[in-house]
């Protein structure tokens, strides 16, 4: 369950003035009517899902786990960004569980490349590589030093056992190598682009091999479609409300968002946020730029901008009600810190009074709005019924603004000027 309060940003009567349009948009999805609806697929998915596929991946997943120290995921963008959050999300950032999971190809970075080259060469090893389009080269890089470097560890029968692809079904480079090669193939779905992937094998595979149960993410995806999918009136479906709740502070002079979150471990939620939002709402010159925070962390750097500086953003706070792991601070004979004042109250206590004393100081004394996106927990659940939740509310506000959510043309354009400079025809 996710719960959406609008009140310390806007009225509900500012939100549901947008009702009649929100009605004529939600048919485009439900129906598949609206621009770009052949990446639609990511709507019923949680019916429409290869079962066998499904059984395959915990199967892949089990024997990773069982069989490697390491586990390298290679993907930029979408094909990393939702496996890396839900990982982190859910199991936390220091997690007592093996294999430790890697990623790479998301970057051209020769020292971060070089130094998991080195980190890995005395480990056992799996590698997943995923590109959705099979040609991308951040990825390819990395794939073919993993690649080599397999090949040598556990020569070409080892390294096929240990490699698997998710790729596109029929096509691509990727794909004709992995075929070639006889990896154990993954499919991203052609009606599901790459930042509404990680429900698909993209992310569950790793998200499995993390250790984390993959049905309790489905369910949390089938849940939020049968609470946001049937449901239009914007008193009832938050994610809708979420979304004109944007639209209502871009009219109101914001132009950028500021997703804000508590906790450590969802650091990489709000970056998959940004590319789910960015690529899809960034074009025609129009969008909302979403940036983010960790508070309290960056209360201590970006606060400072936040409260007093330049009033162009509101910030999406999303609070989950139930934290991991919780311990009591401790009682101090001597309190040379002077910080027993705090003992036997809860961190997540002293977390949530940060909070409360944030917002406050924010809406309030600085004047910066702020909607509130309410979770339970951080369990795999809710992580599924999250996703679905921001697709579904990325999906109404790029239709609210006219655009195609699912396309990202401007992404192409620094990649021909540096394909020419890398002299590749
Ligand atoms: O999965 P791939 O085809 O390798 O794409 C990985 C990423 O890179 C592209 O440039 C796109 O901008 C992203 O939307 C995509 O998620």
């Amino acid at each position: 369950m996710i719960k959406f309060d609008c009140t310390h940003a806007c009225s509900m009567d500012e939100i549901v003035a947008y009702q009649d349009r929100v009605n004529e948009v939600h048919k485009w999805i439900t129906e598949k009517t609206g621009k770009g609806n052949d990446f639609l697929g990511w709507v019923d998915w949680c019916k429409n899902y290869d079962k066998e596929e499904f059984e395959q991946i915990k199967k892949s997943a089990e024997f990773a786990r069982n069989n490697c120290d390491v586990f390298l995921v290679c993907g930029i963008g979408g094909s990393y960004l939702g496996a890396r959050a839900a990982i982190e999300m859910i199991n936390g950032l220091y997690a007592d569980k093996k294999p430790e999971i890697i990623f790479i190809g998301n970057t051209f970075s020769s020292t971060y490349i070089s130094q998991v080259m080195k980190y890995i060469e005395n480990k056992e090893v799996c590698v997943n590589v995923i590109s959705k389009s099979g040609t991308t080269t951040e990825t390819a890089i990395a794939f073919r030093l993993l690649k080599q470097f397999m090949e040598r560890k556990y020569g070409k029968d080892g390294a096929r056992e240990r490699i698997f692809a998710t790729t596109d079904k029929a096509k691509g480079t990727l794909h004709d190598l992995a075929k070639a090669e006889g990896y154990q193939m993954f499919v991203i779905p052609d009606d599901i682009g790459g930042r509404y992937s990680v429900i698909t094998a993209v992310g569950l595979l790793p998200i499995a091999v993390a250790g984390i149960n993959i049905d309790d993410v489905m369910n949390g995806v089938k849940k939020a479609f049968d609470d946001f999918n049937t449901e239009a009136d914007l008193t009832k479906n938050p994610a809708y409300a979420y979304a004109v709740a944007r639209r209502v502070m871009e009219e109101k002079g914001k132009v950028a968002e500021m997703f804000v979150s508590y906790d450590l471990n969802t650091t990489m939620l709000a970056e998959w946020w940004k590319q789910l939002f960015g690529e899809s709402e960034g074009k025609e010159e129009k969008g909302i730029l979403p940036c983010s925070a960790t508070f309290s962390t960056d209360l201590h750097s970006l606060g400072q901008f936040v409260q007093d500086g330049r009033k162009c953003l509101y910030e999406t706070l999303v609070l989950f009600e139930k934290p991991i792991e919780d311990m009591i601070f401790p009682e101090d004979a001597e309190n040379a810190d002077s910080m027993n004042y705090l003992a036997g109250k809860n961190l997540d206590w002293i977390n949530k009074m940060a909070m409360q004393g944030t917002l406050e100081a924010h809406e309030k004394t600085g004047g910066v709005p702020n909607l509130i996106i309410k979770a339970e927990d951080m369990s795999a659940e809710s992580f599924g019924y999250m996703c679905y939740f921001f697709f579904i509310a990325c999906a109404m506000s790029c239709y609210l603004l006219d655009i195609n959510p699912f396309n990202q043309p401007g992404v192409e354009v620094y990649k021909k000027n540096m394909f020419k400079l890398l002299g590749k025809n």
